[in-house]
């Protein structure tokens, strides 16, 4: 097993704005209505991507096979442009251009055009400049067997053909990438499973494209955490009480998770107590008055609760406190018979962290649009909710929504949830000392997360993140 990068990887973002396909086109028209030129445009991405190419692929033969939209008008610009620079290209089209934009660039292409039937030779490397952000139903299965055998490599322009933008859903047997380059912003199925592994890399290609003001998706990007500083004691930096049940162990792991992240003071309240290190951690026989404590900046509940009775007046208890609190993993199974009209009893913040069966108990079947899926349960609920996957989706119940890079795949382990609720639990806790909202700190959570996934390393355990999270946070 590598620790290298194995898994697909997001490169040199610097644009973090997700666009809808729909969102895209507004854009472009915007610009348009502005008085910029489709061809201009389209020439700029089809430079850009170029240049991308050029330097990371130099001296490979190119085959650039071109779809009848702007994404085939994108690939005849490609074309152009590697030629100039000195590259064999051949260019093949599935079929006659359709837009006024794609027609011009091919018209400026001066090689030969090939049908897609006449290729017999596979180039080193195939273009995929068949189908973007317009694609309207699956890759007939033809010609994803035809893309696979076009090249040794495949770069992928703007989106994988084959992909839905907006949901990430790919059907049929798409071939893999060895590049996908984004044209102007990023779309949600840069981000999402499965379209998103369906490229080793993505990277941006930077267009002129105006980012609507009020785009309500973005990718989770490093957090701006303030330092300690000499006037902090215990209590600025947080009091988190971890509410624990009949594993203890789950329970732990969020308690030191939430001390590893930075938390002041943390207070693990169980039904038996006993004297272990961390010596720092309060531990405190369970009862209601571990939440009469005013100084209390947020809670944790969920990992190694049961469904007694018991456990359901800890989150009743819970539910009633106003600071901000975190559900997970057996609080999401109470929350069910309890009911989410609970989780709006006072006005703090509700965060629920359900991996994807615990969402489907909780809010329904998630169905192949993740996004739209964990956006509604947001705003049913009232709560901020983040949908653990290999990807990570997070909604608030006011429509905003951010995704996360695809997250080192070694973090599905048991417990890595359960860190994942400490870390949240003091991120909550210091939102007034990082100067955020709920919705960000959540964000600044899974960020540090996946982060001490990565400084931790293959094969990690749930424990192994405690001691990453201590660099991780110490760095960010
Ligand atoms: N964003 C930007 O700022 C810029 C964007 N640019 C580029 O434009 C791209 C979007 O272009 P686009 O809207 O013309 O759509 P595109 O993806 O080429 O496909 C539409 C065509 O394909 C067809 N078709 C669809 N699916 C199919 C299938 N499965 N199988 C078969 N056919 C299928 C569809 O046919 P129809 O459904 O109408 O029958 C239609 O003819 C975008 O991804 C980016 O590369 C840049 O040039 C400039 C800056
Ligand atoms: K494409």
């Amino acid at each position: 097993m590598s620790a290298s990068h194995y898994w697909p990887q997001l490169e040199g973002i610097e644009q973090t704005a997700v666009l809808t396909a729909a969102e895209t086109r507004a854009a472009e028209q915007a610009l348009f209505d502005g008085g910029i030129a489709p061809i201009d445009l389209m020439e700029q991405a089809g430079q850009a991507a170029a240049a991308i190419i050029a330097e990371r692929f130099a001296g490979r033969t190119m085959l650039v096979a071109c779809g009848p939209g702007n994404n085939g008008g994108d690939g005849y610009v490609i074309a152009r442009a590697l030629a100039e620079r000195g590259f064999v290209v051949r260019v093949v089209a599935l079929a006659d251009p359709r837009t006024d934009s794609a027609k011009a660039m091919r018209a400026r292409w001066t090689g030969p055009v090939e049908a897609i039937a006449g290729v017999a030779e596979p180039a080193e490397v195939a273009i995929d400049a068949l189908f973007g952000s317009g694609q309207t139903r699956a890759l007939a299965p033809d010609l994803a067997q035809w893309l696979r055998a076009a090249g040794k490599q495949r770069i992928a322009i703007d989106l994988p053909s084959g992909t839905v933008t907006d949901t990430g859903a790919a059907e049929g047997d798409l071939p893999n990438n060895a590049l996908t380059i984004a044209i102007g912003a990023l779309k949600p199925a840069h981000l999402l499973l499965p379209a998103a592994t369906l490229s080793d890399r993505t990277v941006l290609a930077p267009i002129d494209l105006p980012i609507p003001a009020d785009h309500k998706l973005h990718l989770v990007t490093p957090p701006p955490l303030r330092d300690p500083h000499p006037g902090d004691n215990k209590y600025t930096r947080g009091k988190v009480v971890v509410i624990g049940g009949a594993m203890a162990g789950a329970a732990h792991l969020s308690a030191i998770a939430a001390m590893r992240s930075g938390a002041g003071y943390v207070e693990l309240a169980l039904d038996q107590t006993e004297t272990a290190t961390p010596y720092a951690l309060v531990r405190r026989l369970w009862n209601e008055t571990v939440l009469a404590d005013a100084r209390i900046s947020a809670i944790a509940i969920g990992p190694g609760l049961d469904d007694s009775a018991e456990s359901r007046a800890k989150l009743e208890a819970v539910l009633a406190v106003d600071r901000p609190a975190v559900l997970d993993a057996g609080a999401l199974a109470l929350l069910k018979t309890i009911g989410l009209d609970a989780l709006k009893r006072v006005a703090a913040p509700r965060v629920l962290t359900p991996h994807e069966g615990e969402f489907a108990r909780l809010f329904g079947r998630i169905g192949n649009d993740r996004l739209a899926a964990v956006r509604k349960a947001a705003e049913t609920s009232g709560a901020i909710v983040l949908l653990k996957g290999g990807s990570t989706v997070i909604a608030a119940p006011d429509g905003r929504a951010a995704i996360t890079e695809i997250a080192p795949p070694w973090l599905a382990t048991a417990g890595t949830g359960d860190v994942l609720t400490g870390i949240v639990a003091t991120m909550l806790a210091q939102m007034p000392v990082h100067g955020f909202d709920a919705f960000a700190a959540v964000q600044a959570a899974v960020w540090l997360h996946i982060r001490a996934a990565e400084r931790a390393g293959p094969v990690l355990i749930a424990d192994d993140l405690l001691f990453a999270l201590k660099t991780t946070v110490a760095k960010a």
